[in-house]
């Protein structure tokens, strides 16, 4: 803990004192990829999972309890009309997400994911950031501390999700905050805006930027004048899991403006993430580009709740899955080239 007292100081500490990979694990995986049976490097990408999955887990690769976490925030810039739908679906769908009834509830009993939902004060919405800071600095502390509580369940994957009416505004602001540009340039249709509505949209972001606009240069300042509850909880739990060994897997365009606040205090704290899939958000291609991370998949979804993540997550699966049970060349009797 720090002894000054600012609620960011203890967040900056976690940074700093971020965990490296496990180089000698990664090697082990490495090499064990290379003596299943196989011709070297014919499983692709799942090849790189194993050893990503080993290098930040510390030791063998395995995907034994993977959780979606899903992280719902409302937010003030609604009054600015950002969206297609109205901010009290937030917490509809929040109760759709509890009786099961939602795309991702589908998704993770598909693949045997654990989904848990946390609902931020949906009551009280943050405040609207054309005209004040979303949140002040012990909320916003205090959300990301609340975020990494997610490792209290002991997961070994994370997948990281959220729902939050009007929060692609919020995603598209953080971007611009964090690496430039205008609401034109991040600003895209979210839940269903097209011509002079998302002319509007970017407006808002504009007016965003420009309020705020002596106060950018620190990332955390970002997200707290920017951003939102849910993207702060989603902040706090990818950097909680650095420091619990657990890998994490990043859903689209709004879970990736969390991550995007953390690869600006520290472009490795991402190293531990990997993004699952490349939303049809406009804008997420160009914030993964920035990031310099490649989406494992490209599926023209633009959901959120964590399906991207979810449906990555079966990659995940399947790759500690053959890593872990593929017979060697040796136990299997096969013989391996000359
Ligand atoms: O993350 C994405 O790629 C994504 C793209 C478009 C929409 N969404 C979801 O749609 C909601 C935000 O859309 P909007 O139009 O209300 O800003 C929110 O609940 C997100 O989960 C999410
Ligand atoms: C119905 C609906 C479901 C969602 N899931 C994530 N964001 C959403 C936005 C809407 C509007």
């Amino acid at each position: 803990m720090s002894t000054t007292g600012l609620p960011f100081d203890d967040i900056r500490d976690l940074v700093r004192t971020m965990p490296a990979p496990d180089v000698a694990a990664a090697h082990a995986a490495r090499h064990r990829e290379q003596e299943l049976t196989k011709p070297a490097g014919s499983l692709g990408r799942l090849e790189e999972i194993s050893e990503w999955l080993a290098a930040w887990q510390g030791g063998v690769p395995h995907v034994d309890r993977p959780l979606v976490a899903v992280f719902a925030g409302n937010h003030g810039v609604m009054r600015q009309g950002v969206s297609a739908f109205p901010p009290e679906v937030t917490a509809q769908m929040v109760a759709n997400f509890g009786a099961g009834g939602a795309a991702i509830n589908q998704i993770c009993a598909t693949f045997d994911l654990s989904l848990k939902v946390y609902d931020l004060a949906l009551e009280i919405p943050t405040e609207d950031f054309t005209e004040a800071a979303a949140m002040d600095e012990r909320t916003c502390a205090a959300t990301m501390a609340f975020g990494m509580e997610v490792l209290m369940d002991k997961p070994d994957l994370l997948c990281i999700g959220e729902m939050g009416i009007g929060n692609t505004a919020v995603a598209a602001a953080l971007y611009a905050g964090l690496f430039g540009g205008t609401g034109a340039d991040w600003a895209g249709a979210g839940t269903g805006l097209a011509g002079e509505a998302l002319a509007r949209k970017a407006a808002v972001i504009d007016a965003g930027l420009a309020f705020h606009r002596s106060h950018l240069g620190d990332p955390l300042e970002v997200l707290r004048r920017l951003g939102g509850r849910e993207i702060a909880a989603m902040a706090g739990a990818i950097l909680g899991a650095r420091h619990q060994k657990v890998p994490v897997i990043i859903d689209g365009f709004v879970a990736s403006a969390a991550a995007a606040v953390l690869y600006r205090l520290d472009p490795r704290a991402l190293d531990h993430c990997l993004f699952g899939h490349v939303s049809a958000e406009r804008g997420h291609m160009k914030a993964l580009e920035a990031m310099g991370k490649v989406p494992l998949l490209a599926l023209g979804m633009r959901l959120g709740e964590g399906t991207g993540a979810a449906l990555a997550a079966s990659i995940v699966k399947a790759a500690a899955r053959c890593h872990r049970d593929m017979a060697t060349f040796a136990e299997a009797a096969v013989s391996n080239r000359d």
